[in-house]
């Protein structure tokens, strides 16, 4: 139920570069310490480098590295990640609360022979930025500019309401 609202409301966004919002790319290749026993890269590695490339993300927005993940969510694994394949994870600053970042995190490889990369996972996180009594901080607001972006804050606002209708 909450799965279906969730991929409904996903289906309807679309992420261009007719976005503005801030955001960041990390790419290496995936390496054979990451594999799992099937032999593809593990789905926990992916979810670090989902946590790791929305920390720098974070950090470059707010200037300020104590920043954690206060909410993961909407992961979805599209398809493996080959050992040795490019890997590209783009962080994307979807919408900022008064403290919270909303960020949007695509995964993509490819054979780096050929250059043609497919989208592999895409997830959500919420991030926030603590004081060094651990309180989330306020953070500086982010305003859309294009009718892209206005449609991602919104996206990620009906994400969090679909959450909270649901109780989580
Ligand atoms: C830190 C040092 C770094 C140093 C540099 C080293 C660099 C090395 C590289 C490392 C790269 C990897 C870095 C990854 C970082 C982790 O992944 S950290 C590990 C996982 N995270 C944690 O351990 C955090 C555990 N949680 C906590 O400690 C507390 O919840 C926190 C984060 C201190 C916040 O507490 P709080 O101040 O009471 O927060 P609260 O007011 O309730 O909520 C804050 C905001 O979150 C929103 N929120 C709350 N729940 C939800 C939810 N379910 N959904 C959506 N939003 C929510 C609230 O609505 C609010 O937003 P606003 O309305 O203000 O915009």
């Amino acid at each position: 139920m909450v799965r279906r609202e969730i991929e409904e409301a996903m289906q309807e966004v679309v992420f261009s570069e007719a976005g503005t919002a801030p955001r960041i790319t990390m790419r290496f290749l995936a390496a054979p310490t990451d594999v799992n026993w099937g032999g593809k890269v593990h789905g926990g590695i992916v979810m670090r480098w989902i946590d790791e490339a929305s920390h720098v993300l974070a950090t470059s927005w707010t200037g300020d590295a104590h920043n954690v993940a206060i909410f993961t969510g909407g992961v979805r694994f599209y398809r493996p990640l080959r050992i040795g394949h490019l890997v590209e994870v783009e962080a994307r600053l979807l919408h900022t609360g008064r403290t919270s970042m909303h960020i949007g995190v695509h995964v993509r490889s490819g054979d780096p022979a050929t250059g043609e990369m497919e989208l592999t996972t895409y997830c959500r996180t919420v991030f926030v930025t603590i004081d060094e009594a651990r309180k989330a901080e306020p953070v500086t607001p982010w305003l859309p500019v294009t009718d892209e972006d206005r449609a991602l804050d919104a996206h990620a606002l009906e994400l969090s309401a679909i959450r909270a209708r649901h109780g989580n």
